[in-house]
């Protein structure tokens, strides 16, 4: 491990070139530059590479250096094998990787061209934001987060162990799969979603403004991801078409059982019918694991607070002085009231005297 003056260690050893210096490569260089790694940028759009080493992400490579010890592409997935058989031929001795969201299509492409993939190994941090570029970078976008490594028979022991290095000093969760499993996977856990967020976003488009007004945390919850890149989400679903339309095909069968019961809500057996699927639904979001990665999810409380300056920095201070550990804050503003809403996660043991010490100190809890 190599020591910084900052205090954190990294375990990758030598220079990483970043190829696609926007949301996730600029990550990547704001993480391992806050552990000392020598970063080296380069982007399609030299805008984009030298915003990136603006804030902080790494520098620009100069003509002669050796070779870096890892090459990170993080270019759309449409370009990925590209950038990957560019990086192999340029640097034959590096270890090489990429974070595309899919990892079959790229694979099977640089298989057809017959590429030596020794050094190679496909990888996929789960981690992004609905806003792509050099500018939403941020270092601890990974922390915690799963990072897939999609190794094989012929994956080194220091190719694997180089990428491992880099996840970890991320801060991120490693799991290892095979491509296969990883794009099945990513089309229930992320490619769903984003295609029903989208649509359910969508239905807004027409709607009368006075009920756009009323949106609260609800559709928030539902559509956040319905902000992302369209262009990008063309590569990604196009790319992992089968298992997508596979999961569509069985969401639509729910939509129209559900629409059904429904419409026959009178009738012996559909308000059963209308409870079983809505449980569904509970059961299914009590399997997402919580933010540390375990199934444990944590307790809630909500505080209110009202719209003047200082009043969360205050929440926040008095949380610290009665020694609660806050995992997780979401903020919410009632539309046209002075007030807003601090949804605190905190662990379950701990929610009930949380709760009593806010109350007692004059905060008022729901
Ligand atoms: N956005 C997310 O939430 C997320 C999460 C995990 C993985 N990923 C994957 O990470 C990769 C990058 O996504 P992003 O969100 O950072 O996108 P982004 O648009 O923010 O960044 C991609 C960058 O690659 C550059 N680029 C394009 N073609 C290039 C080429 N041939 N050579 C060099 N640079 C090139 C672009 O100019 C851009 O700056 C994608 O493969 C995506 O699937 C994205
Ligand atoms: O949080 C978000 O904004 C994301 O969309 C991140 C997300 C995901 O679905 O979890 C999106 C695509 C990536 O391949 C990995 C992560």
């Amino acid at each position: 491990m190599t020591e910084q003056a900052n205090g954190l260690a990294s375990r990758v050893t030598g220079q990483v070139h970043v190829i696609g210096a926007g949301l996730l490569g600029a990550s990547v260089g704001l993480g391992l530059r806050a552990r000392g790694v020598d970063v080296t940028l380069e982007d399609v759009s030299p805008t984009t590479a030298a915003l990136a080493a603006d804030y902080g992400a790494g520098r620009a490579r100069s003509a002669g250096e050796p070779d870096p010890a890892l090459v990170v592409v993080a270019t759309p997935p449409d370009v990925v094998a590209d950038a990957v058989e560019g990086a192999i031929r340029r640097f034959p001795n590096a270890v090489v990787t990429d974070v595309a969201s899919v990892k079959l299509a790229p694979l099977h492409e640089l298989q057809r061209r017959g590429l030596n993939l020794d050094n190679y190994v496909g990888s996929h941090p789960m981690a992004g934001r609905e806003r792509g570029g050099a500018i939403m970078a941020r270092a601890d976008l990974f922390v915690a987060r799963p990072w897939v490594v999609c190794r094989d028979a012929d994956t080194s022991a220091e190719t694997l162990a180089l990428v491992e290095a880099v996840a970890l000093d991320l801060g991120a969760v490693l799991l290892e799969m095979t491509p296969e499993a990883h794009d099945r996977a990513v089309g229930l856990v992320s490619h769903l979603p984003q295609v029903v967020s989208s649509l359910l976003a969508a239905r807004l488009v027409p709607a009368e403004e006075h009920a756009i007004e009323l949106a609260g945390a609800g559709l928030r919850d539902t559509t956040r991801i319905a902000a992302s890149d369209p262009e990008l989400w063309v590569q990604i679903l196009g790319a992992n078409r089968e298992p997508v339309i596979e999961l569509l095909d069985a969401f639509q069968r729910d939509v129209a059982a559900f629409t059904d019961a429904l419409r026959a809500a009178d009738a012996p057996g559909s308000k059963r019918s209308i409870a079983d699927l809505l449980a569904s639904g509970t059961n299914g979001v009590a399997r997402i694991p919580g933010k540390h990665g375990s199934a444990a999810r944590f307790a809630s409380i909500t505080v209110l607070i009202d719209d003047r300056a200082g009043q969360l920095a205050s929440l926040l201070t008095e949380l610290g002085e009665l020694g609660i550990n806050m995992e997780d804050l979401r903020l919410e503003h009632s539309p046209g009231a002075q007030i807003g809403f601090a949804e605190i996660a905190v662990l379950p043991e701990v929610a009930e005297r949380a709760v009593a010490d806010l109350q007692s100190r004059g905060w008022r809890t729901l």
